[in-house]
């Protein structure tokens, strides 16, 4: 295993999966509860904690956009599932779907199409150029090499191909991690504040998490089961909870993982019992002001097509964006609907011809046309 000193290029990575259990809260109090954003509404950015790493990968992402010419054209592309953590010391969390194709793939496209990227991706998601080599089902990392450590001659010039295209781009292209839901939305804002004008474009195809548990009431500790429960002192608590309080469940006591409003409970059946609250709708800060200058572009996922575009048009209603791309689970890597205010081409659909070798290669096309129509639009205002 290469040895933890050894440094992969010059600044040190920044890591999104481990629990940033140091910055744990301490429910007790709010001496820990950030000094965020004084926006009265962005009430979630004052209880939920800022990652401890949000400054570097501002830094990072700054750093990044300084050295772009004014006239180019830049892409914050989102990509990859959000996690929902149970417990603040993370042992078991809620995952959203997604392998990251979508959004590794519309990254390339943009990029051969002269965009800058800034592709906020969930860490281990698929990545541009490696997409092909790192999540195969049927070929590990090491079925590449043959018994003498060298590169098999049948990935020879697929590799060498798409490391061409890395090296081309990769002045081009600025890869940012995020893992949780709160990392997701914390690094969405920061980044949206420094693309606020027409020739940045937003691209979110991410899968973000609709519920979530609020730090004030995650559970500090791992949630125990009911085996442990019975053996633990939750149940001689919630035996005295029950016995003291007027109205107890009169089937199972339950334990609660935390002192005070807890998102879980353990009952003594074995059941966990979930309470999360709904992901605030960010798509609307986004639009009305973190990005109020640039073009934004949501992705719509469904899995029941006859919902998908009625679904597409209220989320373009609810946030007055620029466009909904809805896709059904299904069948997303064959076939996309473009939804748009615009009156003559309310609905688009795109799909997958024998020509060319993903969908992205005829939905980023149309996605960039789209762009420098709005820019124009913009521009004769
Ligand atoms: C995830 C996929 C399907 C790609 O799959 P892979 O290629 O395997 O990665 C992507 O195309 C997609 O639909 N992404 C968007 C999925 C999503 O969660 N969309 C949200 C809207 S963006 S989440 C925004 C938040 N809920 C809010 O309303 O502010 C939704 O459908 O509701």
């Amino acid at each position: 295993m290469i040895s933890p000193s050894h440094r992969f290029g010059s600044e040190s990575p920044i890591h999104t999966s481990v629990t940033e259990y140091h910055t744990a809260i301490d429910h007790g109090s709010d001496k820990n509860v950030v000094n965020a954003d004084t926006l009265i509404e962005d009430e979630y950015f004052r209880t939920n904690p800022k990652p401890e790493y949000l400054d570097k990968l501002v830094g990072k992402a700054e750093k990044f956009l300084k050295n772009i010419p004014k006239t180019c054209k830049i892409v914050l592309l989102t990509s990859g599932g959000t996690t929902v953590p149970l417990e603040n010391n993370t042992v078991r969390f809620i995952d959203n779907f997604s392998a990251g194709t979508r959004g590794a793939s519309s990254a390339e496209q943009f990029l051969a199409n002269g965009y800058y990227v800034i592709f906020l991706h969930r860490e281990f998601s698929l990545t541009p150029f490696n997409r092909q080599f790192t999540h195969s089902a049927t070929t590990q990392f090491l079925d590449y090499f043959n018994e003498h450590g060298e590169l098999k001659q049948d990935f020879k010039a697929k590799i060498l191909e798409e490391k061409k295209l890395q090296l081309k781009y990769q002045k081009q292209l600025l890869l940012l991690p995020f893992t949780t839901v709160n990392q997701y939305l914390w690094s969405l804002r920061s980044i949206a504040l420094l693309m606020n004008n027409k020739n940045c474009l937003f691209y979110l195809a991410a899968a973000v998490s609709d519920f979530y548990v609020p730090y004030s009431k995650l559970p500090q500790h791992k949630i125990q089961s009911s085996n442990e429960y019975k053996k633990s002192d939750y149940s001689k608590e919630s035996k005295s909870a029950s016995s003291s309080s007027s109205s107890s469940s009169s089937s199972s006591s339950s334990s609660s993982s935390s002192s005070s409003g807890s998102s879980s409970n353990v009952l003594s059946s074995g059941k966990l019992i979930l309470d999360l609250d709904p992901v605030p709708k960010f798509l609307r800060r986004l639009v009305q002001s973190w990005a109020k200058s640039s073009m934004i572009i949501s992705f719509k996922l469904e899995t029941d097509s006859s919902i998908l575009i009625k679904k597409a048009k209220q989320a373009l209603k609810n946030y007055n964006h620029q466009l909904v791309i809805g896709n059904l689970l299904q069948t997303r890597n064959k076939e996309v609907v473009f939804v748009s205010e615009d009156a003559n081409i309310k609905e688009q659909w795109v799909k997958l011809t024998a020509d060319v070798t993903c969908i992205e290669a005829l939905i980023i096309p149309e996605a960039i046309k789209r762009h420098q129509e709005w820019i124009a639009t913009q521009e004769s205002k």
